[in-house]
């Protein structure tokens, strides 16, 4: 916590997992973990980001705020995290050049762990994108944000089902108002450290036909580029006569991105 920043109580109380918080600014050489924030726009990122790094990203009540990518850190019980706080974007197909910028470090930016922030009273239209991110990473933590609106407006969010049927950790939080952060901290903590296993929910049967090509289509782009994540998302998109993702090889867009 940087020194023109007022602890509150509840940076202090041992019993609340915030206070095992050290916000780093943007000190974020040599971290343990790298957390991707990802989103569609307008669903609080840069609002969590803010309250865990100490930083001032911009946030506002209108999508399209974050341009590019913005990094800080922080400290939770003695493992240090880089945060990336990401453009919103409402799928990993689309074109414009932030929606690309949050795309490519999705897919390629090697997070530990990737939260996806959805508007808990838009959940149905979010999970849109989280469905998208879950059938490409391993570790994540949905946090359903915005919770303070969805109970004004008498929603209720049942996070014990949703994160049954996701396979990931659900954590409900109004990061305006510092609600749940204590939660989404610890939780992340633990699914970075491999204490929680996530099992995401997956497009089951694809048909066989497609799997085979799918297949040939992700053994070149292997043997091309052996370090790349998520070649058989690429095979997908590759099959589905992408031009922008055929352009993206081409130009060696992702591979830059590693
Ligand atoms: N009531 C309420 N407002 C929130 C909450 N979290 C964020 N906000 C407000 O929602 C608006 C959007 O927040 P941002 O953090 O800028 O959202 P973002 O996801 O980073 O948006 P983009 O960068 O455009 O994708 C701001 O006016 C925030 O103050 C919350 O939990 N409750
Ligand atoms: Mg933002």
């Amino acid at each position: 916590m940087s020194n023109n920043q007022k602890k509150t109580p509840c940076d202090t109380c041992g019993q609340n997992p915030q206070g095992r918080l050290k916000r780093l600014g943007v000190e974020i050489e040599k971290s343990d973990y790298v957390i991707a924030l990802a989103g569609n726009p307008n669903t609080g990122k840069s609002t969590v980001f803010n309250s865990l790094t100490g930083l001032k990203q911009h946030t506002g009540n209108w999508p399209g705020k974050t341009v590019g990518r913005a990094e800080g850190g922080y400290i939770f019980d003695g493992s240090k995290y880089k945060m990336i706080d990401l453009p919103g974007t409402y799928s990993l197909m689309s074109t414009s050049e932030d929606e690309e910028i949050a795309r490519n470090f999705i897919l390629f930016g090697k997070p530990d762990v990737t939260i996806i922030v959805v508007d808990a009273g838009r959940l149905e239209r979010n999970l849109n994108l989280a469905l998208q991110i879950l059938e490409i990473t391993d570790k994540a933590v949905l946090c359903v944000n915005l919770i303070d609106e969805a109970k004004r407006h008498n929603i209720e969010i049942d996070t014990r089902t949703l994160s049954k049927e996701l396979g990931i950790p659900v954590v409900a939080t109004s990061a305006l108002r510092g609600i749940g952060i204590a939660d989404l901290l610890k939780t992340v903590d633990e699914v970075a450290k491999g204490e929680i296993k996530c099992t995401p929910h997956r497009i089951k049967n694809v048909p066989k036909k497609i799997e085979t090509e799918v297949k040939k289509i992700q053994d070149k782009i292997e043997n091309l580029y052996p370090n790349l994540p998520n070649s058989r998302w690429i095979a997908f998109r590759l099959l589905d006569g992408d031009r922008d993702i055929i352009k993206a090889i081409e130009n060696g867009e992702f591979i830059n991105d590693k």
